[in-house]
């Protein structure tokens, strides 16, 4: 059983019919941490369980200054005043975010965007009063502003390093699984997380054969140009089908289950793997870039058809840790560093639970949440 959640906060806009929640999970150090997503599906029950996934990914993380958090907005992130409405979330739960409740960006909702708005509002990266009272940390806070400009293969730090993560894990439980070379990725979401893992398991040689994003799909068995679909990118994570090859086949991104492939990643949204389609899963490995991407019910027809699962919150833990190693010192802002820091974390994270699964013959989510549960629980400081 997980413990209940410190708290939960709802909002309802003045302005539109967007309504938002906020949960802090757990407080460590009187600290905790997490994205802020927008989506016209998003629930308070959804945000409660990100924010709890959120908690057992910072223990994942080894973190000793940072419990979990989520914030959640129901509103359509594509409307043209989607940030007017960021930017009055925010507002509503500045008191909490003072007490140090520090959300960020999550699908839908730029890191940028959020930063901006904070500093329009005078608040900055949130701090505890400990936080603000030490000039180490201010140092640190300032190498995190700077690495927030930094860029890595082309993407802003920021943007690429859960992605890069993901690929990390990935590859590591690959070679613990003892799979083929050149294996077959088929990857649902083309945006900060899901082309960025793209990028980087093209480069270690891995065959993107499949991608979707919110509006189509598109297949080619002998790979797609995963560089050209990147520079051509649209905004919010679209592929441009102007830049399809002619050997492309093009389909609704509802059949990413149908496509050919060894390993599935979900990088888009909630609950996408359920008990209606779990059975279509052709692969034998699934990396949860994505937080919340199978139900518990698909998890068992996963488990039945010996499909392995590295668990969201060590496959996707790269962006908190990019921001405790900074925030809290642990890394020098010198972009090799930091991805080298967060890579070889989730590539041992990963290895233990692949073991630790084989030695107590337990599914890979029951060890993890073994192995990262959260044990500490205390209070804000204001
Ligand atoms: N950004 C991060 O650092 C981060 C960290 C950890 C976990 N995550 C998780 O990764 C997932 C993606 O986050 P992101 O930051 O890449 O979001 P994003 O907004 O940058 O991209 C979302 C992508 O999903 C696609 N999409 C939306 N609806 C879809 C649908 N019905 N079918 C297929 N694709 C669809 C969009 O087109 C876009 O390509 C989320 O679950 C998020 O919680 C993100």
């Amino acid at each position: 059983m997980d413990q209940k959640p410190y708290a939960v906060v709802e909002w309802n806009d003045t302005e539109s019919d967007a309504k938002g929640w906020l949960c802090a999970y757990n407080f460590v150090n009187h600290y905790c941490g997490g994205g802020t997503r927008m989506h016209p599906t998003v629930t308070k029950e959804e945000v409660v369980r990100l924010a709890t996934t959120m908690g057992y990914k910072y223990k994942a993380c080894e973190s000793e200054t940072t419990g979990g958090c989520k914030g959640g907005i129901a509103y359509d992130y594509k409307a043209p005043d989607a940030k007017d409405v960021l930017r009055r979330y925010l507002n509503a739960m500045a008191p909490y975010i003072k007490a140090g409740v520090s959300i960020g960006g999550d699908l839908g909702v730029d890191y940028a965007d959020v930063l901006e708005i904070l500093e329009d509002m005078g608040i900055g990266l949130p701090q505890t009063k400990e936080m603000k009272e030490s000039a180490e940390i201010q140092q640190y806070i300032r190498n995190h502003d700077d690495a927030c400009d930094m860029t890595y293969d082309g993407f802003k730090m920021y943007d690429m390093i859960t992605g890069y993560g993901c690929a990390h894990s990935l590859d590591e439980a690959w070679k613990y699984k003892k799979g083929d070379e050149g294996a077959r990725v088929v990857i649902q979401g083309f945006g900060c997380v899901g082309a960025s893992m793209a990028n980087n398991l093209d480069q270690m040689g891995y065959k993107v054969v499949g991608i979707a994003d919110a509006n189509l799909m598109v297949e080619c068995q002998d790979g797609l140009d995963v560089k050209k679909l990147i520079e051509t990118r649209k905004p919010k994570g679209e592929m441009d089908p102007d830049a399809f090859e002619s050997n492309y086949i093009v389909r609704e991104n509802t059949e990413w289950l149908d496509v050919d492939c060894d390993v599935l990643v979900p990088a888009a949204l909630e609950d996408v793997i359920n008990k209606d389609n779990a059975e279509k899963v052709k692969a034998s490995l699934i990396v949860e870039a994505a937080n919340i991407p199978v139900t518990a019910e698909a998890d068992e027809i996963l488990r039945n058809n010996n499909v392995d699962i590295c668990v969201d919150f060590v496959a996707n833990l790269g962006g908190i840790r990019i921001y405790d190693s900074l925030v809290f010192g642990i890394v020098d802002p010198v972009p090799q560093q930091i991805v080298d820091d967060t890579t070889s974390l989730i590539r041992k994270q990963t290895r233990l639970m692949f073991e630790e699964a084989d030695k107590r013959n337990m599914s890979h989510r029951a060890v993890a949440r073994e192995l990262f549960k959260p044990d500490v629980f205390d209070t804000p400081d204001i």
